[in-house]
């Protein structure tokens, strides 16, 4: 059984002439364990088939099943299954530039039920801070710190509540070589807890470093050698 498992999922947006079909019938599921790398162009719907497999986009027609139970319909159950099952790293990375490191990095332990109080949320933030080499910077202002170091936080909050699966959207975007190769090696260490990875990247040297790639076009899979992602980014005109 899969840890994640989405089958035919389809997401269309707006109506009439503004109508774009931007995930079509896409079937995609992730072990426990296991870096999956989603490649493709720009718009060809990988953040869109992201939020639909992370939960936090709502389906127009498929379906998601976390540990081998479909995903609950109802709103407030999905946020729950969100907040303990998922990490989340956003393209934007979502860092508040006037809180500090720590209250960034508390936040989805806020969401947590159990709920952990705030001496523990802060010695758990601590503790995530630290496994990305910031420990230093744990009072700093967000605002205050480098895109890298951005990035390391932006790993620290989607790892604080130990997620079984990291969703990660262009997490090397804004990131010199060096910095963006350090950042996937931070990302890949979460497999060493038994977490599993799924990012979108246009990047194939993240690709190459996942265990599996999925490539998309026009909001459909395509097929791709086993264990060639750079054939995809070639393949999809972005080199
Ligand atoms: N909220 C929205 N409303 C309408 N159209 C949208 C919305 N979000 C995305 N789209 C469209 O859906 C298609 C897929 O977008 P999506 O952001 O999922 O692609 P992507 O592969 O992640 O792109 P990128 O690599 O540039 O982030 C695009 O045509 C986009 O313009």
């Amino acid at each position: 059984m899969a840890l994640l498992e989405a089958c035919g999922l389809s997401k269309t947006y707006g109506q009439g002439r503004l109508r774009v079909e931007a995930v079509r019938d896409v079937s995609l599921s992730v072990e426990a364990g296991e870096a999956v790398a989603l490649m493709g162009p720009s718009g060809c719907g990988k953040s869109t088939l992201l939020g639909l497999v992370g939960l936090t986009l709502a389906a127009t027609s498929g379906t998601v099943a976390v540990n081998g139970a479909p995903a609950p319909v109802e709103e407030r159950k999905r946020a729950r299954l969100r907040n303990e099952f998922f990490g989340y790293i956003q393209q934007d990375l979502a860092i508040v530039d006037t809180d500090s490191v720590a209250g960034n990095v508390t936040v989805p332990l806020e969401y947590a039920r159990p709920r952990v109080g705030r001496r523990q949320r802060l010695r758990r933030a601590y503790e995530a801070v630290g496994g990305v080499g910031l420990g230093w910077a744990f009072r700093r202002r967000a605002s205050r710190l480098s895109e890298g170091e951005r990035q390391r936080v932006a790993i620290a909050r989607a790892l604080v509540n130990r997620p079984s699966v990291v969703i990660a959207d262009e997490p090397t975007a804004a990131l010199d070589v060096a910095t963006a190769q350090e950042v996937v090696t931070l990302l890949l260490s979460l497999r060493e807890h038994g977490a599993s990875l799924l990012v979108a990247t246009h990047d194939p040297r993240v690709a190459a470093r996942c265990d599996r790639v999925v490539a998309m076009e026009d909001g459909r899979e395509v097929e791709v050698a086993e264990g060639s992602p750079s054939r995809v980014f070639v393949a999809s005109g972005d080199e």
